[in-house]
C-alpha cells in the first residue's frame, strides 16, 4: 500500500516508517511512505504555507495553494507506483477533530484502497476552499484537539498497516480466532510464573486448547461488559459465540 503524506513536519514520520511492524512492512516493501512538504510548492521567499485569517481571529490557517499543488504532486507519486488516483482508489484523507471517528471497522474498510493521500493540518485548520475541492474523507481519531494532524496520521496508518495480510504474522492469526471482533481482548500472561505474589491462572497452563479459548472468550466477554456497556450492546455473536455464550452464560454474570 502507498501513503502520502502532506504535512509540514515529515520528520516525524520516522516514527511510523523506521520502527516496530510498521517499520519491517516499510522495509518489506510491502508499505511505502512519502511525505510531501507543501513547502517545497511555495512560490515566495518566505515559503509562506499560512496566513492570518479572514475576518480576524487568533492563530493562522493553511493556504489552499501550497497545499494543492502538493496533493496534485501526491497524486503523480501515486500512479507512479501503479495506483489508481481517483477517490475510489486512492481518497484523500483529512485528519480532523471534525472527521468521523476512526474505528476498527473503518480500518478494515480502508485496506481496500491501493493508495492514500493523508492530509495533516497544523495552527488553526485549513482554507476550505481546499477541502472543498480536495478532500474526499474526514476522519478523527477521538473528540480532541491536537497540535496538528500528524500523530493522527500515524496513528491511522498504524492501525491499517497492522491489518494488511502478511504483516502480522502468528499475531494477527490469533487475531482471526473468532472471538476477536467487537470485544475487548482478554488478560495476557507470560514468564515468570510468579510475579509479586500473583501467580498466573491455572487454566493457561493446562495445556488444554479448548479450555483456554473458552477462559479467554468468557474474560473478554466479562471486560466487555464491565468496561465498554456501549461495545457489548452492539455484540452480534456468531453461532460459534452464541453456543459459547448460552453454556458460560452464568459465569459472565
Ligand atoms: C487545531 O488543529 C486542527 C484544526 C483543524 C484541523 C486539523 C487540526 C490539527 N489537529 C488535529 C487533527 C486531528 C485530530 C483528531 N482528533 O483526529 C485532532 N487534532
Amino acid at each position: 500500500m502507498y501513503f502520502a503524506v502532506i504535512t509540514i513536519l515529515p520528520e516525524m514520520f520516522t516514527a511510523v516508517s523506521e520502527f516496530g511492524i510498521t517499520g519491517r512492512a516499510v522495509q518489506n516493501k510491502q508499505v511505502t511512505i512519502e511525505c510531501i512538504n507543501p513547502r517545497d510548492f511555495t512560490t515566495d521567499n518566505y515559503r509562506r504555507i499560512d496566513e492570518r485569517p479572514f475576518g480576524g481571529g487568533p492563530g493562522m490557517v493553511m493556504m489552499a495553494e501550497p497545499l494543492a499543488k502538493a496533493i496534485e504532486y501526491a497524486k503523480s507519486q501515486a500512479s507512479q507506483h501503479g495506483c489508481a488516483t481517483d477517490a475510489a482508489h486512492c481518497p484523500v484523507i483529512y485528519l480532523s477533530p471534525q472527521g468521523g471517528t476512526l474505528n476498527e471497522t473503518k480500518v478494515m474498510a480502508l485496506r481496500q484502497y491501493d493508495a492514500m493521500i493523508l492530509l495533516c493540518g497544523r495552527y488553526e485548520g485549513i482554507d476550505e476552499r481546499l477541502l472543498q475541492r480536495y478532500v474526499d474523507m474526514e476522519i478523527s481519531i477521538g473528540d480532541f484537539v491536537l497540535t496538528g494532524g500528524e500523530l493522527p496520521a500515524m496513528v491511522l496508518m498504524d492501525s491499517v498497516i497492522r491489518r494488511l495480510p502478511d504483516v502480522m504474522g502468528d499475531a494477527k492469526s490469533a487475531e482471526q480466532d473468532s472471538f476477536v471482533e467487537g470485544l475487548l481482548d482478554c488478560p495476557h500472561y507470560t514468564k515468570p510464573h510468579e510475579f509479586e505474589g500473583l501467580t498466573v491462572p491455572e487454566v493457561l497452563l493446562s495445556g488444554h486448547h479448548a479450555n483456554i479459548a473458552k477462559w479467554r472468550f468468557v474474560e473478554q466477554v466479562k471486560r466487555t461488559k464491565q468496561r465498554r456497556p456501549d461495545l457489548w450492546q452492539q455484540f452480534t455473536p456468531n453461532a460459534e459465540q452464541a453456543r459459547l455464550l448460552k453454556k458460560v452464560k452464568d459465569e459472565i454474570k
